[in-house]
């Protein structure tokens, strides 16, 4: 069993059918990229209920541990201000991103992601799910980003790396804080704490740096930037430029956008956290559209523990009315079961197998592409 996070996908590789076609400098949205499915891209409901807006949480304010708790269970996602991430070092890692995604084709795909790792250039790994394509490119960075940076660019690796590290430094630093405010707020306390341990040490969390691009695009609504899914992650710190189009899935209202604040941050629950909390704090699904006039950008943290801990419902969580509903896991060992069953995987942890129709957290049920 691998223990490193790039060895997860190893009996895993992921084939696409067009590979590394440029998206910047199309002038018409090609077949290959036509969501035909309407219904699927606008939900009947999208966007219209407005009063439904994603929770704020001031990291500062007295009341953050509760707000924290109650957006993950009633959301699995929040926006969070007053984080501590200076907005220089935001900028910084804007326009790392931006120097990345403008470079020629050619260059990009010299640091291309192989069929069975995780770092590099891309379309999403989810892509290998739909028969259409995504109109967005990836970079993915798990642990030092010089090997693939200096593929991109021979001259000035180092300053664009020097900004990617300070990044994932303070993002570690923050992931630890939210992870223990997450558990804090599902009654977990310090006592209990010494079980979670690999978790929570600052050494002991693991993460993958996502960079995502969505050029601008001719035919908007006809497109789909990442198709809606799950983070297999405990959960994800996302950055967006100042361009919408994030959404998340909220029982009763439909799709709802998640609205970019200057320098604030979005944390979205990730399966391995819907795991923990027994359900309590479910994973969100979620998507991002596009822009006909706008590129977006966003940068996503996607924070787990060690690939070879074993993630299962907190023991105190669970008890004779509130039976264990998933199955002990290892990151590395989620990941595989995503790569084989997508949006089905969480159900294919379960202990028992839903019964038809009852679950409401089984995602399959969306049906896109
Ligand atoms: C640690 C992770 C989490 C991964 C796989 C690996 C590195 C890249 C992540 C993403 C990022 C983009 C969406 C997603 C669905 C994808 O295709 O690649 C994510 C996936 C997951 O959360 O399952
Ligand atoms: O671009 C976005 O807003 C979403 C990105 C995302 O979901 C991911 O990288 O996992
Ligand atoms: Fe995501």
């Amino acid at each position: 069993m691998p223990s490193r996070l790039s060895d997860a996908f190893i009996g895993h590789p992921v084939h696409l059918h067009q590979k590394h076609l440029d998206i910047n400098s199309l002038e018409e949205l090609p077949d290959s990229f036509k969501w035909t499915q309407v219904e699927d891209i606008n939900h009947p409901i999208t966007d219209s209920f407005m009063s439904e807006s994603v929770p704020v949480v001031d990291l500062l304010h007295p009341n953050a541990l509760e707000n924290i708790g109650q957006a993950c269970k009633n959301w699995g996602v929040f926006q969070v201000i007053n984080h501590g991430i200076p907005s220089s070092l935001l900028d910084g890692v804007e326009n790392t991103s931006k120097s990345l995604f403008s470079l020629p084709i050619q260059q990009k795909v010299k640091a291309a992601r192989p069929a069975d790792g995780v770092s590099g250039y891309g379309f999403a790994r989810i892509s290998s799910f739909f028969s259409k394509l995504m109109w967005s490119e990836g970079f993915t960075i798990v642990g030092s980003p010089v090997e693939h940076f200096r593929q991109l660019w021979p001259q000035d690796f180092s300053k664009f790396c020097g900004v990617v590290e300070e990044y994932q430094g303070e993002m570690q630093k923050l992931a630890g804080k939210l992870m223990l405010l997450m558990l804090h707020s599902l009654g977990i306390t310090k006592e209990d704490l010494s079980w979670v341990g690999p978790l929570t040490e600052s050494k002991g969390g693991c993460a993958a740096l996502q960079m995502n691009h969505y050029p601008a695009c001719p035919d908007p609504d006809q497109a789909m930037g990442l198709a809606a899914h799950t983070d297999s992650t405990l959960f994800t710190i996302l950055y967006q430029n100042n361009t919408s189009g994030l959404q998340v899935l909220k029982e009763g209202a439909g799709w709802v956008t998640v609205p970019p604040i200057p320098g604030a941050l979005v944390v979205n629950v990730g399966d391995l956290l819907h795991i923990l909390s027994n359900g309590l704090y479910p994973s969100v699904l979620h998507r991002a559209m596009v822009n006909r006039t706008k590129e977006r950008l966003s940068l996503a943290y996607l924070y787990g523990p060690q690939p070879s801990v074993q993630i299962s419902p907190l023991p105190k969580l669970v008890g004779p009315s509130q039976p264990p509903l998933y199955r002990p896991v290892t990151w590395t060992e989620y990941l595989g079961t995503k790569a084989k069953h997508f949006n089905k995987a969480l159900s294919c942890v379960k202990v028992c197998a839903p019964m038809k129709g009852l679950d409401a957290n089984d995602h399959s049920r969306v049906r896109v592409g």
